[in-house]
């Protein structure tokens, strides 16, 4: 096998993806499709290279192949191959590679041996030419054979399973209004489940026990749980990156160290072994024994990082700010996160700060992306504005937070390695990276670290209740199945989060990224373009505040289905004199009316009964049948915010990989990285060379005009006559805070929080 993948010459997408870095795989699927294209692409090299005008009579032209990649796709390149079908237009012959046993050896290998000794028989015979004739034939004949064991699943969209989930949503659900679904006890009895106090509801969706069936389904058809288990334990599934996908090992427990292994390396041990070094910095810091470079204290923590690396630590502070213990365990402290590179950005979060004691924290994983290196640069400079440009301002004032093998980049910063660098993974997404050192750093320093270990306990139960319960009980599951129905089957393209709790305003915010990072792809994860709508646009804001802004569009405008979440018990609830019910209660009226209202509308004759005017009728009715799920949770607290995290994180999981989507890579990003790249070299030329300008930017006059403009008008008169117009980098911070009157000094009585 790995004789015949060397000689083989792939086209770029493929080397990237089977690569001679690549192993052997473990997965059956994989292996066969890996086969493939060993054979087709050692077939055709083989072809090319002996010149076959006789195999060319014999055979049908490669270019009419089936299995034949759009024509262009190889010209110019290295001659001609069957390629991949990349084409959705590809029609594939009627024997798929999943219907062939599992017991990939006996099949394929001696496949294998025929091909070669098939080659190996032309090769001979061309040079008797008395034989070409028959040796084609015979090769021909084989290569017809091939697509019939070894073509490339279809598209999850052409198994039957999703024709009938098809067929059921157009014949069935669409025509069924949701206040029919809603009377029928023994249904809505079923569209529930429990899970460590997770109430999980899904019964005002629309769906019947039939549609849940079908999707049941529909997931054992693509391996669900075959999927999941892959990823927990760390095979690498994001093979564009090369990369397994561990964020369950991040809250794993020291019971499960030596089960978890990647390169050899014990993930669950490596991921201890950080989690130490943080409780041992977090207890130095917090008791005083670490401070700034002039000798005082550091109380103020600045985590400097964008995407993953701060929507997730940030939803957790959040959570934890009106949290009982983290109200306690917190004073004195305080703890912000510059994201935005907009030095407006920089001004909001240090403006009233004293840098002799703050900590700054840079939070990526890559330590390249631009954002958050300008940003960190910034933050250095206003230490060194302050405290004088000394290296150990730096050692003793900034820590890393980013992956092993950004080691030397974090080094040339100033950062000491050895201390103040914590490290994470290249098997940890920076959106799914706030269980380990990411959110683990600001958040113990803030907190403590016990409160963060709540937190990793909370998304391990759910990550448990995940990996082992069945699917018609496993609440992520249930909710990824639900995301696939209402995008794919029922069309809707956005969704609605909506947490009925003020602390949670973040997580709407955290998981769009999540999820429309992670799902927001075009290719199957067999290189297929897909056919079939994937990816939502999450979006949300806590209710109420979302009823008095966007709800108007959701009752009557779009369907949009809803996750509400609620809570049994507020962080804080208030009871006024006066008052019969807690504001909590008042809060929570809303989260039980709202799915209804949305489910069973309102209908012209109820508006009617109501004495509404007859003109006014139409204006007020509701059709409803809009689906929602309600997920109640005991308390608003570290542990269950742990639990939320974990949910979402595996709704996205499901949906990807019933979506056969690599959920866990973002190439589409980088775009966006390298086109801002382009613009700044130009912006660069036409600030400092006024040879450069206009600015003319080949093949985008548009783009051009506007830089032009903004170039022209953005300036002010300068020394050099450059015109480029800089404010000295900390002059307002430094007057801010000089003039800032700092308010009374906090009762530093809290628990570890206590300044001395
Ligand atoms: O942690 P890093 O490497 O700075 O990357 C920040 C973010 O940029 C992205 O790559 C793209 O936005 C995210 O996935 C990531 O969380």
């Amino acid at each position: 096998m790995s004789r015949l993948l060397q000689r083989i010459e792939y086209s770029s997408g493929q080397r990237r993806r089977y690569g001679r870095r690549c192993r052997r795989p473990n997965n059956n699927s994989m292996m066969k499709e890996l086969l493939w294209f060993s054979l087709s692409a050692s077939l055709s090299a083989s072809v090319q290279s002996f010149h076959l005008s006789p195999f060319q009579q014999a055979m049908p032209p490669l270019s009419t192949h089936p299995l034949h990649s759009k024509a262009s796709s190889r010209k110019g390149r290295r001659g001609f191959g069957l390629g991949h079908p990349t084409s959705k237009k590809v029609s594939y012959p009627p024997i798929h590679l999943d219907e062939v046993d599992d017991d990939i050896d006996s099949q394929i290998f001696p496949l294998q041996d025929d091909l070669e000794q098939q080659l190996s028989t032309y090769t001979t015979a061309n040079h008797n030419n008395n034989n070409n004739i028959n040796a084609g034939a015979r090769v021909s004949e084989f290569l017809s054979n091939i697509p019939r064991v070894l073509s490339p699943p279809p598209l999850v969209s052409s198994t039957q399973e999703w024709r009938k989930l098809q067929r059921h949503a157009a014949q069935t659900i669409k025509s069924t209004h949701l206040r029919e679904l809603l009377q029928d006890p023994v249904r809505c009895d079923a569209m529930f489940a429990e899970h460590d106090g997770v109430y999980f509801d899904y019964s005002r969706q629309q769906v019947t026990l039939e549609t849940m069936d079908l999707l049941f389904d529909l997931a054992e058809k693509q391996e669900l749980t075959k999927r999941i288990q892959a990823m927990v334990n760390g095979e690498k599934i994001n093979f564009t990156e090369d990369r397994a996908v561990l964020h369950t090992a991040l809250r794993a427990s020291k019971d499960k160290i030596g089960t978890v292994f990647v390169d050899d390396e014990d993930a669950i041990k490596e991921v201890h072994d950080v989690l130490d070094q943080i409780k041992q910095f977090t207890e130095a810091f917090r008791s005083g024994h670490i401070t700034g470079y002039t000798g005082k204290r550091m109380r103020n923590i600045v985590s400097v990082g964008i995407g993953g690396s701060y929507l997730g630590p940030e939803f957790l502070h959040e959570v934890l700010k009106t949290e009982e213990e983290g109200i306690s365990s917190s004073l004195g402290y305080s703890l912000r996160f510059l994201a935005n590179v907009d030095p407006v950005d920089v001004e909001r979060t240090c403006a009233d700060l004293d840098p002799e004691e703050t900590l700054i924290i840079i939070v990526s994983k890559t330590f390249t992306t631009a954002e958050t290196m300008l940003n960190a640069r910034t933050m250095r400079q206003w230490l060194w504005d302050f405290m004088g440009d000394d290296i150990d301002v730096v050692k003793k004032h900034v820590v890393a937070c980013s992956s092993v093998s950004a080691t030397e980049n974090v080094k040339a910063f100033g950062i000491d390695t050895d201390k103040y660098f914590f490290r994470f993974w290249d098997w940890v997404g920076g959106r799914y990276s706030v269980c380990g050192a990411a959110g683990a750093v600001p958040i113990s320093l803030l907190y403590g670290f016990d409160l963060f270990e709540k937190f990793l306990e909370g998304a391990r139960s759910m990550d448990e209740h995940f990996i082992n319960a069945p699917m018609r009980q496993n609440i992520p599951i249930l909710m990824g199945l639900l995301g696939v129905w209402n995008s794919s089957f029922m069309g809707y393209n956005s969704r609605a989060l909506i947490p009925y709790a003020q602390a949670l305003l973040r997580l709407p915010a955290h998981i769009q990224q999540l999820d429309m990072e992670s799902n927001g792809k075009r290719i199957s994860r067999h290189g297929i373009e897909i056919d079939y709508p994937v990816g939502e646009v999450d979006f949300g804001e806590p209710g109420t505040n979302s009823q008095h802004s966007f709800f108007q569009l959701i009752h009557q405008g779009q369907t949009i289905p809803v996750d509400f979440l609620g809570f049994v018990q507020s962080q804080h609830d208030i009871l006024i004199d006066g008052e019969k019910l807690s504001s909590h209660d008042e809060l929570m009226s809303n989260f039980f009316a709202q799915p209804d209202a949305l489910a069973n509308g309102k209908t012209a004759d109820e508006v009617r009964a109501e004495g509404c005017a007859e003109d006014l009728i139409l204006h007020k009715v509701f059709d409803g049948n809009r689906p929602s799920s309600s997920l109640l949770f005991p308390q608003l607290s570290a542990y269950v915010t742990g639990q939320i995290l974990s949910l979402y994180e595996h709704r996205t999981a499901v949906q990807g990989f019933i979506w056969d989507l690599n959920s866990f890579d973002q190439w589409g990003v980088e775009l966006g990285k390298k086109l801002a790249i382009d613009v700044k070299d130009h912006l660069t030329k036409a600030r400092y060379d006024p040879k450069q300008q206009p600015v003319d930017i080949p093949d985008a006059p548009a783009t051009s005009r506007i830089l032009n403009y903004y170039v022209k008008n953005g300036r002010e008169a300068t020394e050099n006559g450059i015109g480029v117009s800089v404010n000295p980098l900390t002059s307002v911070t430094r007057k801010t805070y000089r003039e800032h009157i700092p308010p009374p000094i906090h009762d530093l009585g809290g628990n570890v929080g206590k300044l001395s």
